[in-house]
């Protein structure tokens, strides 16, 4: 038996079901029966640990080897899903809303008992699943820039303390890029505040395609933008900040309103605090603005 699903299991009470599923093992686990799917699915308001406590109820009415969940906020699987040779398609409706569309897979045929039970399950799952993307919505909107859709200043903080904490533990290191554009002010006095905002969304769109999708990209403030690297990402530091600058001096819009950008960038020193850390980059950007706008310096 391979145990590798172990070590990706927050929950003690749940792994993964594909697991469980597969394996003898996993029935002398020590569970807890008194607690019905209802019971466990009301202890959380997190969709992928939703996901795991009903993956595992459903794991006991067939084999499984993969639960998929659509949902307006994302898609989410269970932990340790594969492919395999019969899929069952499900949508989860509440009051004529569509919540989720829930994929099931299976090396056994879903006959129509094994999916009238399943469908009995997903009944169960609907209010929690319910609360769960209400939450999870919120909190995505409590973190969104809502002009750009970036992640705002309280996403950033909190990243950076985490990939200062990652960088710490790990013995990884990361770097901040601050980039806050040049003139902007003028655009506004001259062409109005709303084309501001159409500049505002066309850098975030620009910055956005120039970065790897693994790369933090957020709307700081007004006119500032941040950047958090991390692991390998962070030797090319410097690279993605010029490129960053220049994506900017090559947009259109941005050229055709005079808008440049200038970046500080500060890289993790071992022992270093979030503050610290961004002080440094706030450093950076304040001599690139004093050596004269549209350029990159380094703390
Ligand atoms: N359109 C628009 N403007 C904004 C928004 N938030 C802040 N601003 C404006 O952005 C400008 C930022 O000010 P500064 O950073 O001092 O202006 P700047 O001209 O870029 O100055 P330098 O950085 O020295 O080049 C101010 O005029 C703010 O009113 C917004 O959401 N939309």
């Amino acid at each position: 038996m391979t145990l590798c699903f172990l070590s990706e299991i927050s929950l003690p009470t749940a792994p993964s079901y594909a697991a469980v599923a597969t394996d003898e093992y996993w029935r002398t686990l020590p569970t807890d029966d008194s607690q019905s799917l209802l019971a466990q699915l009301q202890t959380s308001l997190d969709i992928r640990e939703q996901l795991q406590f009903f993956s595992m109820a459903a794991g006991n009415i067939l084999p499984l080897s993969g639960v998929e969940l659509q949902t307006a906020i994302g898609e989410f699987n269970a932990p340790g899903s594969s492919e395999a040779s019969y899929q069952h398609r499900s949508l989860l409706m509440l009051k004529e809303q569509c919540l989720a569309k829930i994929q099931y897979s299976s090396d056994q045929p879903f006959t129509p008992l094994l999916c009238k039970q399943l469908q009995t399950l997903e009944v169960e799952w609907l209010y929690p699943l319910r609360n769960a993307l209400v939450v999870t919505r919120l909190q995505q909107m409590a973190m969104k820039d809502t002009l750009t859709g970036l992640g705002n200043r309280r996403f950033f903080d909190d990243s950076l303390d985490k990939f200062v904490r990652l960088a710490d533990r790990l013995q990884q290191s990361c770097a901040v890029i601050l980039l806050d554009l040049d003139n902007f002010k003028q655009v506004n006095d001259d062409y109005g505040h709303s084309a501001g905002d159409d500049i505002l969304v066309a850098i975030a769109e620009s910055m956005h395609s120039t970065l790897r999708c693994t790369d933090s990209l957020f709307r700081f403030g007004g006119d500032e933008f941040a950047v958090i690297l991390s692991g390998d990402d962070v030797t090319s530091t410097e690279l993605i900040a010029h490129r960053l600058v220049k994506a900017i001096n090559r947009d259109h819009r941005c050229q055709n309103y005079q808008v440049t950008a200038s970046a500080g960038i500060a890289v993790w020193q071992p022992h270093q605090n979030p503050n610290e850390l961004f002080q440094q980059a706030d450093k950076a950007l304040y001599a690139a603005k004093e050596a004269g706008k549209n350029r990159v310096r380094r703390a």
